[in-house]
């Protein structure tokens, strides 16, 4: 089991610019196309980007590796990362305000999400960074930044996708629901390692292009638990959307009763949630 360079390269270039982003979008970032370097085995791809951009390496420099030992999730999380899975990082420089930064992870999954959706592929988007099918996490999204100053300088987005890898409980391999399904969508791991760097460069080029405000409508379409109750505080509230600069945004319902020294609670209000603050599972999707 493989991931084969000249077949990616193939998978990459039959692909052009026209095909889904219109060729407007091609001097928005990512101009001089990828530069791939393939691993049989990484501690992990996203640190592995690091050692190559710390030596020099330009945006969009690509690693990607068979199996990760150590695969990082967010907040020190764990992500299982056996042979069969797609383990990919893209190097950006982006030189956006840091108060961007959680839009980078939103635009990739976006570009992801609609890429493979164009193939007949239902993927939705748990906030802020979860690739989900079938109600269950197919694939996660990594970004980490470096700084100058307050602004974002470089950027490693990180991509984790299950193919033909074993996956936890709550988890899905696409190969698996494709052949349940009968459905071609996607033919190989360079097929679905191409497609994903396809989906990132849009996303990104769409966001550098239009703007984060131009993008969220779309994104929002989905959104896994858009409209759904969501405990804040103690407080229920229904999750309406996510703000320009990624935070979830939710609606606290009135407290009832309302006490005298708490009438601002007998309206409605809006707060928004950072990542990390708040987990919306996948009991519910
Ligand atoms: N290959 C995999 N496929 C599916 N899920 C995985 C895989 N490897 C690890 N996980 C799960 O993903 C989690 C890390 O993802 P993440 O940090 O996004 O958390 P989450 O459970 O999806 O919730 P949230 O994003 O809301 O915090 C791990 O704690 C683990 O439960
Ligand atoms: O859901 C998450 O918490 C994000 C998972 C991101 C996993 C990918 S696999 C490729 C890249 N290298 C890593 O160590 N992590 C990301």
């Amino acid at each position: 089991m493989g991931l084969d360079k000249q077949e990616l390269e193939r998978a990459i270039a039959s692909w052009s610019p026209e095909d889904l982003f219109g060729s407007t979008l091609c001097e928005y970032g990512l101009e001089s196309g990828f530069s791939l370097h393939i691993f049989p085995e990484l501690v992990s791809t996203n640190q592995s980007l690091w050692n190559l951009i710390e030596a020099g390496a330009t945006e969009g420099t690509v690693v990607l590796a068979r199996r990760q030992s150590g695969g990082r999730g967010q907040w020190g999380r764990q992500w299982r990362s056996p042979e069969g899975g797609l383990y990919l990082s893209l190097a950006l420089r982006p030189d956006l305000p840091v108060t961007q930064a959680q839009i980078l992870t939103l635009c990739s999954a976006w570009g992801i999400a609609t890429v493979l959706r164009d193939r007949d592929i239902p993927i939705a988007i748990k906030w802020p960074n979860d690739l989900v099918l079938d109600r269950r996490k197919l694939g996660g999204i990594l970004t980490e930044t470096r700084l100058e100053g307050d602004r974002i300088h470089s950027a490693v987005v990180g991509v984790g996708i299950n193919w033909t890898n074993p996956v936890p409980d709550h988890g899905i391999n696409l190969h698996s629901f494709l052949s349940q399904k009968a459905l071609p969508g996607v033919a190989s791991l360079e097929q679905l390692a191409a497609l994903t760097l396809q989906g990132m460069t849009y996303g990104y080029r769409y966001f550098r292009r239009y703007g984060v405000e131009h993008l969220l409508p779309s994104y929002l379409k989905l959104l896994t638990h858009l409209g759904r109750q969501a405990i804040v505080e103690g407080r229920p509230g229904i999750i309406t959307g996510v703000s320009p600069t990624g935070q979830l945004q939710v609606t606290l319902s009135p407290t009832d009763p309302p006490s005298e020294n708490r009438s601002r609670d007998r309206h409605p209000s809006e707060i928004l949630l950072q990542p990390g603050t708040i987990n919306l599972g996948y009991e519910n999707l």
